[in-house]
């Protein structure tokens, strides 16, 4: 997110996350000390996630320093070992745009992941597309807890809860009017249908 009300309105809507994009080419990206000033909204109790996508460490030591991420998302081709060595848990996104990629194999590469983020782009490619992918392409047993990410929006949150019956689902362009822009009624109604899944779920 981009703009303090926006992080407000997601709070009082009870989400579990909130992201700040740091990957060099998003038109979402952040500069560290806007992002600062944006932690200082998200309230207590929900994590404050930071997006990655090939950053130098120092890049990602600068953001851990100055906006405080309680999460770290990583993108891009970033290693087991360069994941963990910030000392806070991340989440790793998986590339499913890649028909040819074994969905197993890359997430056993990340061991120590507290999650994985199964996302449409292709391996080397960047999220934020608003593009689906296959969704019966994730494996019943991935080892670990799973949020479902790309092209998520209102109208398909209900179906991706209720089919894929992910940990969590991550939405950007989703709810947005514009990139980095949120649009209220649609962050609304994409938390409602989410709710609306989940009471269903059992
Ligand atoms: O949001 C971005 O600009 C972005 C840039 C680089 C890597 C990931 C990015 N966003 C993440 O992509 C997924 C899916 O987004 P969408 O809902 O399909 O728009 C999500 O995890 C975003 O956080």
């Amino acid at each position: 997110m981009t703009r303090a009300d926006d992080i407000r309105l997601a709070c009082h809507l009870g989400v579990d996350a909130i992201g700040m994009v740091f990957a060099q080419r998003s038109p979402r990206r952040l500069e560290v000390t806007q992002a600062a000033s944006l932690r200082t909204e998200v309230a207590a109790g929900i994590e404050a996630v930071a997006l990655f996508m090939d950053n130098t460490a120092d890049e990602v030591n600068d953001v851990i320093a100055q906006a405080r991420p309680t999460l770290l998302q990583f993108h891009g081709v970033e290693d087991e070992a360069f994941c963990r060595s910030f000392g806070l848990p991340y989440m790793k996104a998986i590339a499913m745009g890649d028909e040819g990629g074994q969905v197993i194999d890359w997430a056993a590469r990340y061991p120590d992941a507290t999650a994985l983020l199964l996302d449409s782009h292709a391996v080397g490619g960047a999220g934020g597309s608003g593009r689906t992918f296959d969704w019966s392409r994730i494996p019943a047993q991935l080892g670990k807890p799973f949020l479902l990410a790309g092209g998520i929006v209102p109208d398909n949150a209900f179906e991706a809860v209720s089919v894929v019956r992910p940990w969590g689902v991550d939405v950007s362009s989703g709810i947005e009017s514009a990139p980095g822009i949120k649009d209220a009624a649609r962050m609304r109604r994409f938390v409602e249908e989410v709710r609306r899944a989940d009471a269903l779920r059992g």
